[in-house]
């Protein structure tokens, strides 16, 4: 028998050592359990040789059809990677337990490289919901037509130079994208310096995605190579590569903002984002915190924030209109028949603008009443006629070639179980967007562009806004309204006046030109050869009659 004083600590030793055993017992059972399934790894180097430099997005989609499981994994020194093929196992995952799956991977080179400020790359933590929320804040669907006249503006400095050189559309479609934000966030007009920080935003974009897929770059899996001195071999590549983009992103970081700064301390006129976020600071609001939004203003954070926008914006808007361009060089037919829609809705007086973009459940605008009427068409058009099979061509832009295929990674919070299968904390968790928008069965001939599969059997416009192009759950894409805006009025704007055809080469022969992307986070076509023909001399003479500011 025991005595009452040793019974009473084994009563509390007992007490003490439960929960213990219950959570050594709970992680054993979780540990027990498999990964997603996935290649088998090799020692020490794991899964690195079966991840291809290109075309990832099609391989994680076959070792789902292999597996039969939408979910795959697989080991690369430092990270599990889970890749999430399906729509229901994002929504499972990012949307239902967006609790445990809103983190980011903390990769190594980009903190070298001096990216780790932009809200793409911080923890889930309440300095990003801080950070995240000045950027939701002023791209919401009802303050996006703030920025209409900028887009105008911007399209139709674009539309004066391609008609002078029409072999420039490439370039000048991606001026337009890349600069875009760069007007918005610090009001600068296109001159030498905003295109010097259009051409670094472009570099810091690349060099940033290049080394964020796990498995990229070897310091991102042995991160204890940083402290190896520079002299040595594989050591001083790295190091140049993080010094050049720190370097380029101090830059971006100060210099146009303190350009805003001097105007406004000078009295010259500044409408941009910067501009406001200075006037309250200005205004003191920083020491008042806003309870509804938690925003804390400090100067380096809007320096941070508004330089986040720059690069976020620019690049994907960039590679996502040179998609557009490209696909519709060589879609002739979804080209002809974009016309005849605008020429019907919108006439050939005037550019299409924000009015005439339909929406899911506008009908198709029917033409039963045009035929032989090529002279007069638009002319009886009715007045709440839209544009809906642009608009099916620019989801279709977006599903076709999607330029994040896997996205941006996630990262889990904590272990998991998802159906069975175990997801260690810290893990890297990929969306393959591209695997969701080319899923047979919501997509049918998914490699055809066919902006047709938006509209329904009754002329109307779906509500699939193929939402997958732009991430998932609380990471999802904050700019996607405006992104949606840009890519539209360039899109409509070009094939109003323009035909885009292929090149020439010095014979007079047609320049042929397929698919081939650049592959990096952020995809881009390979440069490729077209010219935008104007249409004739009535779309010459509008673009012509365009002022600047309109
Ligand atoms: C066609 C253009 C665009 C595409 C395809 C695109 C796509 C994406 C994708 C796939 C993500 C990752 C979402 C995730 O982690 O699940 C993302 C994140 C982000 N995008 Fe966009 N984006 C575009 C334009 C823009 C624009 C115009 C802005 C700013 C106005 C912007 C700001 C951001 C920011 C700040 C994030 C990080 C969100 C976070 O980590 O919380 N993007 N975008």
């Amino acid at each position: 028998m025991l005595d009452p004083m040793s019974a009473l600590v084994s009563s509390v030793l007992l007490a003490l050592a439960l929960p213990l055993i219950q959570i050594y017992r709970h992680l054993r059972t979780l540990q027990s359990l498999p990964y997603p399934p996935g290649p088998p790894g090799r020692l020490v180097i794991g899964n690195v040789l079966d991840i291809p430099n290109t075309q990832r997005y099609r391989v994680f989609a076959s070792w789902a059809k292999q597996y039969d499981n939408a979910v795959v994994s697989f080991q690369v020194p430092g990270f599990c990677t889970v890749v999430l093929n399906s729509l229901e196992a994002t929504k499972d995952i990012f949307e239902k337990r967006s609790g445990i799956y809103s983190d980011r991977p903390q990769i190594e080179m980009i903190t070298l490289m001096g990216q780790n400020f932009a809200v793409p790359a911080m923890r889930y933590s309440k300095e990003w919901r801080i950070n995240r929320s000045m950027v939701i804040q002023p791209f919401r669907p009802k303050i996006v037509p703030l920025y209409h006249p900028v887009l105008r503006s911007s399209v139709t400095a674009m539309l004066k130079v391609v008609l002078d050189r029409p072999g420039s559309v490439v370039d000048e479609v991606k001026r337009y994208a890349g600069t875009l934000p760069i007007k918005i966030v610090y009001g600068r007009d296109m001159d030498g310096k905003t295109d010097h920080h259009f051409k670094i935003g472009e570099e810091v974009a690349a060099m940033g995605g290049s080394v964020v897929f796990p498995g990229a770059i070897m310091v991102t899996m042995f991160p204890f190579l940083k402290h190896f001195p520079k002299w040595l071999p594989g050591i001083r590549g790295f190091k140049t590569f993080a010094e050049k983009s720190r370097k380029m992103c101090h830059e971006l970081i100060n210099d146009l903002y303190d350009d805003v700064k001097r105007d406004m301390e000078a009295g010259v006129s500044n409408t941009s984002l910067a501009a406001d976020f200075i006037r309250r600071i200005n205004a003191k609001e920083e020491e008042e915190r806003d309870e509804r939004s938690s925003i804390y203003l400090d100067e380096q954070r809007i320096k941070e924030v508004m330089t986040t926008i720059h690069l976020a914006a620019a690049d994907t808007s960039e590679a996502s209109i040179s998609v557009a361009i490209l696909t519709l060089l060589l879609h002739p037919d979804v080209q002809a028949r974009a016309k005849v829609e605008i020429d019907a809705v919108v006439g050939r007086e005037r550019l299409p603008d924000f009015g005439d973009r339909a929406s899911p459940g506008d009908r198709v605008y029917s033409l039963a009443n045009q035929h032989n009427k090529d002279e007069t068409i638009g002319d009886d058009r009715s007045d709440n006629a839209k544009l809906v099979y642009v608009e099916a061509v620019c989801r279709e832009l977006l599903r076709w070639i999607v330029v994040l295929p896997l996205g941006v990674p996630h990262a889990a919070f904590k272990d998991d179980v998802y159906e069975g299968m175990f997801i260690p904390k810290g893990a890297i968790i990929v969306g393959n967007a591209w695997a969701i928008l080319h899923d047979p069965v919501r997509y049918p001939n998914p490699e055809e562009f066919r902006p047709e599969r938006f509209i329904t059997e009754d002329g109307r416009l779906n509500d699939d806004i193929v939402l997958p192009a732009f991430g998932f759950g609380r990471r999802s894409c904050p700019g996607r309204h405006l992104a949606n805006s840009t890519i539209w009025l360039a899109v409509v704007s070009m094939l109003s006046v323009f035909d885009i055809v292929k090149a020439k080469d010095e014979n007079g022969d047609e320049i042929d030109v397929a698919v081939e992307m650049e592959e990096s986070t952020i995809c881009h076509p390979k440069p490729f050869k077209c010219e935008a023909r104007v249409r004739d001399n009535r779309a010459a003479a509008l673009i012509r009659s365009l002022g600047s500011d309109k």
